[in-house]
């Protein structure tokens, strides 16, 4: 037996990662499934004013809409020249969501004249797994109730580059140079980005907490 678990991400890149790292945890009896294996329903707005709150949005909204144990991941860059924006921004700094070609570009502008030694910034994730803990079998009125929600953060440190390199990855990944290495995240291969990256990171502490959901169920 195997529990489903909804991925909400509408990112098909960001998707791939969640679903690899997923695989790499060797979690047994868990079958990922994406927004698309689902009826559509109403996402809310991700109007929170961090990852975490973005991120429990997302899983909350995913459980809401089909019942199922819910995984999001709310993400992005956080640039020291810039106060820490992108932030939550990050998706739709230069105004059309998901235009990662536009948004490297302004992010570039606007760092044009900073030096060197100012250019740190890190990537931050988190991974929110959310679910019911009610059994609706035996109370179907609970199944509102008892939710648990587990929330994980991951953060990857580096610094902004002065143009892009690199074809992997997605968003800012080429423009972004982890601490240590001498490529930027799009050069590296899938298994070093997820080794160290915040998404990697996030969703490996979150491990437990999904081996937890498979042994509750296959208890039932
Ligand atoms: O909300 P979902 O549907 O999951 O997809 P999204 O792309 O809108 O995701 P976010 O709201 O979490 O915004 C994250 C943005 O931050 C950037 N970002 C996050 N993780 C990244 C990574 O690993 N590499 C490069 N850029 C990343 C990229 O611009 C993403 O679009
Ligand atoms: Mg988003």
């Amino acid at each position: 037996m195997t529990v489903r678990l909804l991925v909400a991400s509408r990112n098909a890149k960001k998707l791939v990662e969640l679903r690899r790292v997923l695989e790499s945890e060797g979690i047994v009896g868990i079958e990922p499934i994406g927004l698309d294996d689902v009826p559509e329903f109403a996402e809310e707005p991700e109007d929170g004013a961090t990852f975490e709150e973005n991120a429990l949005i997302k899983a909350r909204s995913g459980w809401k809409a089909t019942g199922l144990a819910c995984l999001a991941d709310d993400s992005g860059l956080a640039v020291d020249a810039l106060n820490g924006m992108p932030g939550v921004l990050s998706a739709r700094w230069a105004g059309r969501h998901g235009d990662d070609e536009a948004n490297n570009a302004l992010l570039l502008a606007q760092l044009s004249d900073v030096p060197d030694d100012r250019r740190g910034a890190a990537f931050f994730s988190s991974c929110a797994l959310v679910y019911s803990a009610a059994d609706p079998a035996v109370d179907p009125e609970s199944s509102t109730e008892n939710l648990v929600e587990r929330v994980a953060e991951g953060r990857w440190a580096g610094q902004v580059l002065r143009e892009p390199r690199g074809e992997g990855g997605f968003g800012y990944d080429p423009l972004f140079q982890p601490e240590g290495s001498g490529r930027s995240a799009a050069e590296l291969t899938p298994e070093e980005k997820d080794a160290d990256s915040h998404r990697g990171r996030a969703l490996r502490s979150l491990a437990p907490a999904l081996r937890v959901l498979v042994e509750r169920d296959l208890s039932d």
